[in-house]
């Protein structure tokens, strides 16, 4: 491993123990964790003394990001300066990869045989150490990590062509225990999918069968790993432990016999999740179709948080019971919207899934029914029937809308797509909700990229939706933020962007929610305000 002197002697400088020795200087300076042993050729990392864990391919120390202060791991991966030169198309893909599953990938460079590359670290080991700790997990804690997992593997595959990772296991999944938040790491692997990858590469208890074959595959093998990863972790046991060597595992696997573990689930949820996920290619699950799967996916239901004397300006939410953070908040005038046609501008826009049609414009047709005295209360805590609104549970006219600041209401027929959007704090990561990315400053001259895709990724939308804003807006020639920054709101309403897009990037440039209020007059025409001027 190559180590810089300059490096050496700053840490040197640092060191303020008192040695009665230059041996014991010596010897104390090779077993110090903290020493900077190697510096970045930028001088942005430092190595430090201290290993944080080796696998087959790699040796990854402890390092520091000098310029933000943070701990990161520095990886070392020995290969030729030839391969390092070959794996540059991908390294760019790397770089860009960013999503909150997903182990951040921050610099690399070669030096002295070993491709070095940056990555965030990860504190608390990975998900095979965390599953023998924990002996058998319940399955809350399991269905959280599955969540995580197929996000970023939905993320992965989303790209153009898809980002096959072709190395998922428990040992490349990592945890931060504080906060049990799983990313899926070891993605030097990852290949882009350009055609079919005839490459065998990967971990044989977890490759499916198409990889064996030569054939080519797709970035399916990802999803029959992560059945494996899930069958690891309800049972405890690494899938195929009845096999001796590789060989053997070809044979079941070539065979369709699946590990014998897999006989051990009682749950028929787990069951059929993970036998979806082990079907041959063609009728194995995608990633999406996996995270909707019965056993992961939970079911909505429509609550009222506030509504006013008269009873017909609620706040609705929509809540996945079992799950904190999955919510949707959104205004409902009982006198003009109806429950179908919030629901549908709500799915327009991608605050809600499909799938949650019927369910949501029942339940609020449920709420609208009892709140005028029709239905059965017992669900409207603090509500007593009033005199009624509706008769029928329809009502014409405006409807309100979802919001960033959950406050916009107005007429949906006069003002198509207008302000669908998700309250930042009850927001649903699964599906566009809105994650808490801390708020940064982007300097005037700073390319729109960063924001277009700091926006993406905070609302959960994939590559291709941040071309597509940034497409729109680069043909109005918006090339910095500070173009961006000038804008007024009719120029906004040009630049052709959904309501939600507008925006979602609005809240991020400025830092703060734009409060706009939109009503329906009595002539029937819509009028806004804002309170921040924009
Ligand atoms: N980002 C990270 N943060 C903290 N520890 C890490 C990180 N990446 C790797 N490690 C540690 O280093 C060890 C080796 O890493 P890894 O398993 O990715 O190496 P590899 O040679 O690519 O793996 P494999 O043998 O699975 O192919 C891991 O088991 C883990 O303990």
């Amino acid at each position: 491993m190559s180590s810089r002197s300059g490096s050496e002697s700053s840490a040197h400088e640092d060191d303020h123990t008192t040695f009665s020795s230059l041996a014991e200087y010596i010897d104390h300076s090779k077993h110090d964790p903290e020493k900077v042993v190697e510096v970045s050729p930028n001088g942005r990392y430092a190595k430090l003394n201290s290993v944080l864990g080796k696998g087959a391919y790699k040796i990854v120390y402890k390092g520091i990001d000098r310029e933000e202060g943070y701990e990161v791991a520095w990886n070392c991966f020995q290969t030729t300066k030839q391969e390092y030169a070959e794996l540059s198309q991908e390294v760019e893909i790397l770089k860009r990869v960013r999503h909150p599953n997903i182990i951040n990938f921050h610099d690399c460079w070669y030096s002295n045989t070993e491709f070095i590359f940056i990555t965030e670290l990860m504190t608390s080991g990975t998900l095979r150490e965390y599953i023998r700790k924990l002996q058998s997990p319940n399955l809350r804690v399991v269905k959280r990590w599955c969540r995580q997992i197929l996000k970023g593997l939905i993320y992965l595959h989303s790209y153009d062509p898809p980002i096959i990772h072709r190395d998922i296991k428990c040992d490349n999944i990592f945890i931060n225990g504080a906060h049990g938040e799983v990313k899926i790491g070891d993605m030097g692997t990852a290949k882009m999918k350009i055609g079919k990858k005839y490459t065998v590469i990967g971990t044989p208890e977890f490759m499916a069968p198409e990889m064996y074959e030569e054939k080519g595959y797709s970035e399916k093998v990802d999803i029959y790993a992560f059945g494996m990863c899930l069958l690891e972790m309800v049972t405890g046991d690494y899938p195929y432990n009845e096999c001796k060597n590789a060989a053997q595992i070809y044979k079941k696997v070539s065979q369709g016999l699946k590990p014998e573990c897999l006989s051990r689930i009682i749950d028929p949820e787990v069951l059929s999740l993970i036998q979806h996920c082990l079907a041959p290619e063609h009728e194995r699950y995608s990633a999406q179709e996996a995270i909707e799967d019965p056993f992961l996916g939970v079911e909505p239901e429509v609550v009222v948080l506030t509504s006013n004397e008269a009873k017909n300006h609620l706040t609705l939410q929509v809540v996945f019971k079992g799950m904190d953070k999955l919510s949707v908040k959104f205004e409902f005038n009982a006198d003009t919207d109806t429950a179908e046609e919030v629901v549908n501008e709500m799915i327009e826009e991608q605050v809600l899934p499909q799938r949650y049609q019927r369910i949501i414009t029942h339940d609020i047709n449920r709420i609208l029914r009892e709140l005028a005295g029709t239905g059965d209360k017992k669900d409207i805590a603090g509500f007593t029937p009033s005199s009624p609104m509706l008769t029928n549970g329809h009502s014409h006219g405006a409807v309100s809308q979802l919001t960033l600041d959950g406050s916009v209401t107005s007429p949906l027929s006069q003002v198509p797509r207008n302000g669908t959007s998700l309250s930042r704090k009850n927001s649903n990561p699964d599906w566009g909700g809105e994650m808490e990315l801390p708020f940064k400053e982007y300097s005037m001259d700073a390319p729109i990229e960063d924001l277009v895709n700091d926006t993406a990724m905070a609302y959960h939308r994939g590559p291709d939706k941040a071309n597509e804003w940034l497409a729109k807006l680069k043909n109005q020639d918006i090339v910095t933020i500070g173009d961006l920054k000038d804008m007024q709101d009719s120029d906004w309403a040009g630049f052709d962007l959904t309501v939600f897009a507008s925006r979602a990037l609005r809240n991020r440039l400025f830092g703060k929610r734009p409060h706009t209020l939109t009503r329906a007059s009595s002539n029937g025409t819509t009028t806004s305000t804002t309170d921040d001027g924009n």
